[in-house]
């Protein structure tokens, strides 16, 4: 039997699940340990075959947007101790790049994204559900800097998301899964309590 442990740390976008995971990893690779982390994010379906304006279309915030079955794969494979090949995403196009990145397995893996526990095909991979608990304004007021500076968007075409598919579709499928966590995490990427917690843990279960 392996002896992977899988991590999932969720929460709507802009709950500070990319910080709180970043974080967290740079404290416990500085103490040597065996650790990767995998973003849901990279996993986003290619969508080469269709023009950029049909990209504009897609609701990026429904669990079908994204490739779970090869997620699933991966989590399946490192947990057999196999390397995968971890896709690339490029946010401002829409699609997948066609290059890959390999990673090798190792312990502890974290995953991070906003619909690993509204997926109910992947929870049984998770030994642990961390939901970073936000209130939605603050997430909003986040993305808006996060999506201008890093990912090429206006301010109308974040507020016309948001209103189209983010807001409706964090209360339909993110708010909900945070009763399948076991962890819930409020304050965002800087809970220093909550990393502590999540530290320790990973060192029980590296020990
Ligand atoms: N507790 C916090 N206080 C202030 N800013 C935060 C906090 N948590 C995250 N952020 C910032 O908010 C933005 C979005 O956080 P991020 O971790 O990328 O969210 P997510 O990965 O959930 O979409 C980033 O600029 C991040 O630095
Ligand atoms: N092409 C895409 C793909 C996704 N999004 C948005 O990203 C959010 C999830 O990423 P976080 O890092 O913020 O958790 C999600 O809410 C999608 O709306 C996008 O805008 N474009």
């Amino acid at each position: 039997m392996s002896n992977t442990r899988i991590i999932a740390i969720s929460g709507g976008s802009g709950s500070g699940k990319s910080l709180f995971t970043k974080t967290l990893i740079a404290e416990i690779l500085d103490e040597g340990m065996d650790i990767r982390v995998l973003c849901e994010d990279h996993y986003y379906r290619d969508q080469t075959h269709l023009s950029m304006e049909e990209r504009l279309q897609t609701n990026y915030d429904h669990p079908q947007a994204f490739e779970h079955e090869l997620l699933e794969k991966h989590l399946a494979q490192l947990k057999a101790g196999e390397t995968i090949e971890y896709p690339e995403y490029c946010f401002k196009t829409h699609t997948r790049l066609s290059q890959s990145q390999p990673i090798t397995p190792a312990s502890v893996i974290i995953v991070e994204g906003i619909m690993l526990l509204a997926s109910p095909e992947l929870l049984p991979y998770f030994d642990l559900k961390v939901f970073i608990d936000t209130p939605l304004d603050i997430c909003l007021l986040r993305r808006i800097n996060r999506d201008v500076q890093e990912r090429g968007r206006s301010l109308q075409c974040i507020s016309e998301q948001y209103e189209n598919t983010v807001k409706p579709m964090y209360h339909k499928f993110v708010a909900p899964s945070r009763f399948t966590a076991d962890v819930i995490v409020t304050q965002g990427g800087k809970n220093r309590i909550a990393l502590d917690v999540l530290k320790s843990h990973i060192q029980q279960v590296l020990k």
